[in-house]
């Protein structure tokens, strides 16, 4: 549960975790609380200056960058942290008397502050380090991804009960909080075994002398109703209300709000906090749809001839993505790559086909399946060298070349008939798979994002063969990186805008525009953004 702020039932009843996680032993009490309930409640200015925007959460990403999207980073967080005394923290967490589900959050919470990790990467690994399942491995992944996507909103209680900023507060302190925070606020933990269970984690990190410190700060959040921290802190605005209410920067929210309907909103920023089935792609040629879901016991899509839905169990472990017939993609990336080999070109389609941004490979990888069937061949390009691997990997058997190139000057030639755009961004769109990222984002980077969306537009329509067509994607709504590229593009270019909605099956609303936007809560998809060009200098064709 991480949509909102639970309502703790007077009865107290309790969830089985509270049982089965909330066995720890009493609450250490006092030495050293020197945050004050009175200062929470009372001052109203003060809670809406520690709120999510100000809260350390936020800070702390400002100067990352995003690597998500841009995709530069693979997974070097694999292993478990190590304590100055050679120990793993989750070994720590353990001896000090943490059971294990809490310990690994703990563990994955740190290396998400400390090194960038991703936590969709790190706990899986994590999980099967300590032999966690079933029920244990559902809270330990509760409670990891719920304190990440509320982070902002964690803060801001701790903030209120602190004596001392929250920059000043030791990283393993604030990390431990934040989980006791999330427990106490947003699950039926009994809140003793949630505080108790998180002061022994900051004994495991090694700051013994802050347990008194962070026991006061998480009994006075326990002490008032979590329905009321959230009416407290809101801050004023009802984008900035509704914003904290569901755990996003405001910043997120007013980006939505400029593409849906004013009333739509809230189920737009409840999306992001849910959990997406997976989606995956049938190669065509390979295997269908209708097979893949027989064989696997899954659905097939509502939108994608190519889409089989996958509520539970391990994609990787299905035969046939491990022998490269199938592959995890989201149902809206499917029907971009797809519309980018259908949408009709002028004259003979020769068969060069050009993806522009192609790594890690997942589009590239479905054209190039079309592609074969078409007799065409597609140019990848990638500029991350790393990226350029994974792709390689991905498009293994199929006529795809990959380049290491920057787009904007890929030297691979011109004249190609069909080309995709599937652009750096902000990855907005897509909040819902990484529950670190919404609080690593940062507004600044989209003015950056949006000039090289811009460039690398340019460059495909430049690259495109007359009467042929270039599709431009992203996988953010935000109309900075999406229409006002595309308006760019007409205006000072002079490219002509197909209707996007032609090309893709009718799924109800996607926007009043030319060019379509899909949603999570609308389509279950990422929100997708695609539309559809040719050069300018095509009259009479
Ligand atoms: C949104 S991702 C593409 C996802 C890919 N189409 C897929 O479906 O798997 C954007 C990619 O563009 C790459 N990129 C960033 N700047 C680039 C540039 N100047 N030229 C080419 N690729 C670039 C990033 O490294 C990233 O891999």
């Amino acid at each position: 549960m991480t949509g909102g702020f639970r309502s703790r039932s007077k009865s107290g009843d309790k969830a089985p975790e509270a049982t089965q996680h909330g066995k720890n032993g009493a609450p250490q009490r006092g030495g050293g609380q020197r945050g004050n309930a009175q200062r929470g409640q009372d001052n109203r200015g003060q809670a809406q200056r520690g709120s999510a925007q100000r809260g350390r959460g936020m800070q702390d990403q400002r100067n990352r960058d995003h690597r998500d999207n841009r995709g530069n980073r693979g997974d070097r967080n694999a292993g478990t942290k190590n304590t100055g005394a050679g120990k793993t923290l989750v070994q720590a967490a353990i001896d000090q008397g943490v059971d294990p589900a809490r310990a690994v959050a703990f563990d994955v919470v740190r290396r998400v502050s400390e090194e960038d990790a991703f936590a969709n990467l790190v706990l899986p690994k994590a999980l099967r380090k300590q032999k966690l399942t079933g029920r244990d491995a559902a809270f330990a992944t509760e409670i990891t991804y719920g304190t990440l996507r509320t982070l902002g909103v964690l803060d801001a209680v701790i903030a209120q009960c602190s004596s001392r900023e929250l920059e000043a507060i030791s990283p393993v302190v604030i990390d431990a909080l934040r989980l006791g925070t999330y427990q106490v606020l947003y699950t039926r933990v009994e809140s003793h075994a949630a505080v108790d269970t998180s002061v022994r984690l900051v004994v495991a990190g090694g700051e013994e002398k802050a347990k008194g410190f962070a026991n006061g700060i998480l009994r006075t959040i326990t002490r008032t109703p979590p329905n009321e921290w959230l009416k407290r802190l809101a801050p004023e605005g009802e984008i900035a209300g509704l914003a904290f209410r569901h755990a996003h920067p405001t910043w997120i929210a007013e980006s939505f709000a400029r593409v849906v309907d004013p009333e739509e909103l809230p189920a737009v920023l409840a999306a992001d906090s849910e959990r997406p089935s997976v989606h995956l792609v049938a190669r065509p040629g390979e295997i269908s749809a209708e097979e893949l879901a027989l064989i696997t016991g899954n659905e097939e899509g509502t939108y994608s001839p190519y889409a089989v839905y996958m509520d539970s169990g391990d994609p990787g472990q299905l035969e046939p993505v491990q022998q490269g017939m199938a592959a995890v993609q989201d149902e809206g990336s499917q029907l971009i790559a797809r519309a980018v080999c259908e949408v009709p070109v002028s004259g003979t389609d020769q068969g060069r086909w050009l993806d522009l941004c192609a790594g890690p490979g997942g589009k590239a990888a479905l054209m190039g399946a079309l592609a074969r069937i078409e007799s065409a061949h597609v140019d990848a390009v990638e500029v991350s060298p790393h990226r350029a691997k994974l792709i390689e990997k991905t498009v293994q058997g199929l006529p795809v070349t990959v380049h290491v190139a920057d787009g904007r000057n890929p030297q691979v030639g011109s004249g190609f008939d069909r080309i995709l755009v599937d652009a750096p961004c902000s990855g907005l769109g897509a909040l819902r798979r990484r529950p670190e990222a919404r609080w690593r984002k940062s507004e600044a980077d989209i003015a950056e994002l949006s000039t090289l969306q811009f460039e690398l537009l340019s460059s495909a329509l430049k690259l495109v063969r007359p009467g042929g067509v270039v599709v431009y994607s992203t996988c953010s709504p935000d109309l900075r990186e999406t229409r006002d590229i595309v308006d760019q593009a007409v205006e000072k270019l002079g490219a002509q805008e197909l209707d996007a909605r032609e090309f893709i099956p009718d799924m109800g609303n996607v926007g009043k525009e030319k060019s379509v936007q899909m949603w999570p809560h609308r389509h279950g998809t990422d929100a997708m953004f695609m539309a559809v060009l040719r050069r300018g200098d095509e009259e009479g064709r």
